[in-house]
């Protein structure tokens, strides 16, 4: 009996033994043990309000809001400009065609000063109308037609040049288009021009611009913001119609630039206004998007009233390039006028002759600065004599 008692002793001390040492060997690792996570921390209670500021109180490091007196501030709206008007502007701004006058007018004057024209000084003289992107076929136009005229005239003062690179230049120019820019109300609605072109052209300062110039002839004015690409084409735009008291219609970011449009004419004819101007968005993307964009628009527009003029914004800098964009615009709307702009960064002021005979079109406006009336109406002679120099 006492070897029973003591074979169950044995047996039970090993069993106990087992359990302890399996209990040793799985028990778990301070590894394998879930992270402890440090509960968070409650967010420190910031209040704004608006015109307040939250500060740094004494006594509670950081957690009140200080709370300004409520004093109520007057914001007084800024005075409504009164821009000058229109007429005679190309001629303050004439001092700013000089790098075209140094390059192309007073390159050529010298040229054809010279006593001897051989081939030689015909090459430069193309290349120099060609270098002021006056194009291939108006610089062949012009240089046969300087050599004719030379040829009659033989020997040459320094006034017959002058007057015979005048008279050149201007025919090139087209003195005899017609350039009116289509502003003035019919009856009871509002003249409405759509401003198209490739984005970076200067279309939106262009169509803030044109206002002034209107406003300062007298005219009312309705901005649309039709440009909803880029939300800060329609800032920009606000803040042009701020400065004269111009209604600007805006829609959201991305939105519908027809409907845009479409409001926009409808606030003009409701107001009795002269004039509304639309600034479009000028994606080059595809032809066909293109066309459906501002087919769109105009089409929209024309629910309400008839557009009356479509004017190209184009960046005189930009060269042949430019005038390609240019094409493709022309092709899509039937574009009745040219704003070229820029002129007063370039010495091609030659582009003003190839636009209109690629395109068809009168230039009608040039942007000479970027000061808010530095927009002027083209004005044919002036802009040759300006070149050639008093
Ligand atoms: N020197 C000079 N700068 C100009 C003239 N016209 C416009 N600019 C400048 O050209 C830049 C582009 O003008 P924007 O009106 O923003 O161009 P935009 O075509 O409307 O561009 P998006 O709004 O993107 O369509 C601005 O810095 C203008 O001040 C000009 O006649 N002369």
């Amino acid at each position: 009996m006492d070897g029973y008692i003591g074979i169950i002793v044995i047996v039970a001390i090993a069993a106990v033994l087992a359990v302890g040492g399996l209990f040793l060997l799985f028990r778990p690792k301070a590894k394998d043990l879930p992270p402890v996570q440090a509960p968070p921390e409650p967010p420190a209670p910031v209040i704004t309000e608006p015109g307040t500021t939250a500060g740094l109180g004494e006594e509670d490091g950081g957690t009140t809001t200080t709370l300004p007196p409520p004093v109520e501030e007057l914001v007084k709206a800024p005075p409504i400009e009164v821009p000058p008007p229109s007429a005679g502007r190309m001629v303050r701004l004439r001092g700013r065609l000089a790098r075209s006058q140094n390059v192309l007018g007073r390159g050529l004057l010298e040229l054809l000063s010279r006593d001897r024209l051989d081939d030689d000084v015909w090459d430069e003289i193309e290349e120099i109308l060609i270098t002021a992107d006056v194009g291939v076929a108006p610089t062949r136009a012009m240089v046969e037609d300087l050599r004719t005229k030379v040829k009659v005239l033989g020997s040459r003062t320094p006034d017959e040049v002058r007057r015979l690179l005048r008279e050149e230049l201007l025919a090139q120019v087209a003195p005899d288009l017609d350039r009116t820019l289509h502003t003035a109300p019919t009856g009871e609605r509002p003249a409405v021009v759509l401003v198209v072109g490739v984005n970076g052209t200067g279309k939106t300062t262009t169509s803030g611009k044109l206002a002034r110039v209107l406003v300062g002839d007298g005219r009312t004015v309705v901005l649309g913001a039709a440009d909803t690409f880029r939300a800060a084409a329609t800032d920009q735009l606000q803040t042009w119609g701020d400065r004269v008291g111009a209604s600007v219609v805006r829609g959201p970011e991305g939105g519908d630039p027809a409907s845009v449009a479409f409001d926009a004419v409808a606030r003009g004819i409701e107001d009795k206004a002269d004039t509304v101007i639309i600034d479009t968005a000028g994606r080059l993307h595809t032809k066909t998007g293109l066309m459906d964009e501002l087919g769109k628009v105009k089409r929209v527009i024309e629910k309400r009233a008839a557009v009356d003029e479509v004017l190209l914004v184009l960046d005189a800098t930009t060269g042949q390039n430019g005038m390609r964009q240019a094409q493709v615009f022309a092709e899509v709307v039937n574009v009745t006028g040219i704003a070229l702009t820029k002129l007063d960064g370039t010495a091609k002021g030659g582009i003003v002759i190839s636009v209109q005979r690629e395109l068809g079109v009168p230039v009608k406006l040039v942007g000479l600065g970027e000061g808010p009336d530095d927009l002027a109406p083209f004005d044919p002679e002036v802009f040759v004599d300006a070149l050639i120099g008093d």
